[in-house]
């Protein structure tokens, strides 16, 4: 194994390995930690966690679990994997795992670059960008869990770390991997990486790929198989792997209260995609049920979607009276509890929407493991678990996917 990731999330995960296996690498992505080191033939591993937003103790457990599995199965190098929105409050998760990562590696320096070109996230001069809006500005602000308020990524990653924190600004990226690498080697702690393009990902692949941990958004590891394969790491041109989707039926389900969520929610209606909206607070008071959901599935005479998505007023009152994470909570449980029962019930094919969200439907989905398959958009591939009864899983970031998402994707199976 040449990489071995850990991702606070599980559509993130996902979002990582599709970016390592475009760039010619086998992947395989495992959910939770696993529990032997074998990983077969598999070149990069990704381990799925779901720590994002868990309490930092935990998170930091979790990561330093999850770290010694790769390192026993022979990692040469370790990527801890967060949003490319920086998604983290003043307390963590991405600062103190990062810095429990790098104490037991015995590393003294990283880099934290969330950029991802492709998706519309840019670093520069340390300001993270959101297509033409600064983070501070865009609806990240508004996030249920990780409301991001500060673009400047220096100082949000400095309130989370005890390490110093600087910046290689754009310009030293520019003059190349050389001049990124005499920066990184004359440093300690924490270096934020500006990159706005590909290019740039491309010249930081190369100076990066000998560090022993980088922290960043999938965009980071752009660079990095064609890194390995210039070490001799790497052999082989990467050929696509076989990818099956099981036949069966499907359905989509979405807790990502992101503007590209509720976007994509809005075509599909349109399209005449069958909807059943939920409502955290009905679900709380035994208004809405899991049986009625399975009712309407039944019933639908297309591939329905169930959601919980809402704008950011409905879910501050929901939050106002639940509490943020009992909100949460009840949403991820009833869609587990909903994937569980359509599992029993035959069906194969599940489009789930939002990290937490995948984190929970696949952990009731009781999933394992998945090979990456075709693209639907930047970050989001079709995946297939591993094992006896095989799903096919689309796991769409919440911010990710164009409108056309949820009719799409389909086309593709
Ligand atoms: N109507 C609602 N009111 C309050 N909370 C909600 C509501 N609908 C969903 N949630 C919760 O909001 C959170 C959304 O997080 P999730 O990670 O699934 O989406 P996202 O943040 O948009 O996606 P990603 O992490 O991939 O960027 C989940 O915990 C979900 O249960
Ligand atoms: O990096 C991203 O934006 C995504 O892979 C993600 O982590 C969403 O939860």
């Amino acid at each position: 194994m040449i990489l071995g990731a850990i991702a606070d999330d599980l559509t993130g995960a996902t979002d990582l390995a599709l970016m390592l296996a475009r760039e010619g690498m086998r992947v395989v992505q495992v959910v939770g930690v696993p529990d032997s080191a074998d990983f077969g033939d598999a070149e990069a591993v990704v381990v799925a966690m779901k720590s994002r937003t868990n309490p930092v103790d935990e998170a930091v457990a979790m990561s330093r679990a999850a770290l010694a599995r790769l390192q026993k199965a022979g990692a040469r190098q370790i990527y801890f994997k967060y949003c490319s929105t920086f998604d983290s409050t003043p307390q963590g998760n991405i600062g103190p795992v990062a810095e429990a990562l790098m104490a037991d590696l015995g590393s003294d320096v990283t880099v934290a670059c969330p950029a991802f070109p492709a998706n519309g996230r840019t670093v520069f001069n340390g300001h993270l960008f959101v297509g033409r809006q600064l983070l501070s500005d865009s609806p990240m602000k508004d996030h249920p869990l990780t409301p991001m308020t500060n673009s400047d990524l220096v100082a949000v990653l400095a309130e989370q770390v005890s390490a110093p924190v600087g910046l290689i600004a754009h310009d030293s990226i520019a003059a190349g991997a050389e001049a990124v690498r005499t920066q990184i080697a004359e440093a300690k702690g924490f270096l934020i990486l500006d990159a706005i393009t590909d290019a740039d990902l491309r010249v930081l692949g190369e100076a990066i790929a000998d560090l022993p941990l980088l922290t960043g958004g999938s965009g980071l590891a752009l660079g990095l198989p064609e890194a390995y394969r210039r070490r001799g790491w790497l052999t082989g041109a990467g050929e696509a792997e076989d990818f099956a989707a099981p036949e069966g039926p499907a359905v989509m389900l979405a807790g990502s209260c992101s503007k590209a969520t509720r976007g994509q929610i809005a075509h599909a209606i349109a399209a005449g995609v069958p909807v059943l909206k939920l409502d955290p607070l009905a679900i709380a008071d035994g208004r809405q049920t899991v049986d009625a959901a399975l009712d309407f599935v039944t019933a639908a005479t297309a591939t329905p979607l169930i959601y919980s998505s809402a704008d950011p007023d409905e879910v501050r009152a929901a939050q106002a009276t639940l509490g943020r994470d009992r909100a949460g909570e009840l949403v991820e449980h009833f869609l587990g509890d909903v994937a569980r029962s359509l599992r029993d019930r035959g069906f194969r094919r599940f489009l789930v929407a939002g990290g937490e969200t995948s984190g929970a439907v696949v952990t009731a989905l009781g999933v394992s493991a998945m090979k990456i398959g075709p693209e639907i958009d930047p970050g989001v591939p079709w995946t297939v678990s591993l094992g006896d009864t095989p799903l096919a899983l689309a796991l769409k970031s919440g911010n990710f996917g164009a409108e056309d998402f949820f009719t799409k994707a389909w086309t593709l199976l």
